[in-house]
């Protein structure tokens, strides 16, 4: 790619541990230009402007408005942007919504969708993989920040992904959702990596149904769906009737697929990991709390799934306070 390209002229922080350049089938992407360790901040940044709307109610005016008030030198590096790095964009609103991030503005509670879309120059260069080596965690406030998953090596693309609940779908699935052929290690068709993949992210989608009695888009699916074919068992989910000792069988074993697929890091283990000490903590029979306990106290997931799964099958004098407070929390 030719020094010429206009990405040679966005402006990157000095300390920058990435360059920019061309992506072979991607466009331009963002590459280490040393090694990044695991944890490692790669970038924090702040928008070039914001626009305090739902990304589907973002209108051209709303973009042009926010175009006008920033500096001559800001609005010359939003006009270096390209729709993958080749041609200008049809409008700019097109540049916006391909170029920017939801941000959770403080207050809002988690669950509602985020009501403004902020402009990055260079976190929206981060091109996508299914096993990203990179990820952006959600946080409230206006910048965003970029973190290793695992070590990067000099030269290694740097990588994140698009969308949420990636982990849970299979290949066909993540590709209805893209508006791109991913050629990532787990989206190479037919091959037996891409298979077991597939079947550890069903797996997890299973699971998580199991514990929070509905799917990824929050709604129960019907009984011709294949996730849960056990009726009784798909009603039991539904109605919040799986048993503690379950509950934290279907935790480890989510969290030893992710660690099997690679997609294990410590931003989705420190979101995993208070859910699954207050299951260990609830149970009322001591001998069931003193097995729970021993799980925890393994020193690698598989070890803590195996001695857990000498609860498989027993019940607790919690289950149905537990069941009852799930029910109610969820208005049943
Ligand atoms: C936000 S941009 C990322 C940077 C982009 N490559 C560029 O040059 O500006 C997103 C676009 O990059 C391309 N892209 C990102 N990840 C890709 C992947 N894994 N495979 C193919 N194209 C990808 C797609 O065209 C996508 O719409």
């Amino acid at each position: 790619m030719p020094s010429s390209h206009p990405y040679s002229c966005l402006q990157l922080p000095t300390d920058a541990p990435f360059e920019l350049r061309s992506s072979v089938g991607k466009g331009w992407g963002v590459f280490a230009t040393r090694r990044i360790a695991r944890g490692a901040l790669i970038l924090r940044e702040d928008p070039l402007f914001i626009i305090r709307k739902h990304p589907a109610h973002i209108i051209e005016e709303d973009v042009w408005r926010a175009f006008q008030q920033l500096l001559p030198d800001q609005k010359q590096q939003f006009l270096l942007l390209r729709d993958n790095s080749v041609k200008p964009f049809t409008s700019m609103n097109a540049a916006c919504a391909e170029n920017s991030f939801s941000l959770r503005t403080p207050g809002e509670s988690k669950k509602s969708k985020a009501p403004a879309q902020g402009l990055f120059l260079l976190h929206s260069r981060f091109n996508h993989s299914c096993l990203p080596n990179a990820k952006i965690p959600i946080v409230e406030g206006e910048s965003i920040e970029s973190f290793a998953v695992r070590d990067i090596l000099p030269g290694e693309e740097i990588t994140i992904c698009y969308e949420p609940d990636f982990e849970c779908q299979t290949r066909l699935e993540r590709h209805e959702v893209l508006r791109f052929t991913c050629d990532c290690e787990v989206c190479q068709p037919g091959t037996l990596f891409q298979q077991l993949s597939d079947s550890r992210r069903r797996l997890i989608r299973g699971l998580e149904y199991l514990t929070q009695g509905k799917d990824l888009d929050r709604q129960r699916r019907d009984s011709s769906s294949p996730l849960i074919i056990d009726p009784a068992l798909k009603r039991a989910a539904e109605t919040f009737d799986i048993s503690v000792s379950s509950r934290l069988i279907y935790r480890l074993l989510s969290v030893v697929l992710l660690y099997d697929e690679g997609l294990l890091d410590d931003i989705m283990l420190q979101r995993l990991w208070p859910g699954i000490s207050r299951l260990a903590g609830a149970f009322g029979s001591e001998e069931n709390a003193v097995i729970a306990q021993l799980a925890l106290e393994q020193d690698t997931w598989v070890k803590k799934l195996e001695v857990a799964f000498k609860l498989f099958g027993r019940r607790d004098p919690v289950d149905g306070a537990f069941a009852k407070i799930l029910r109610l929390k969820r208005g049943i």
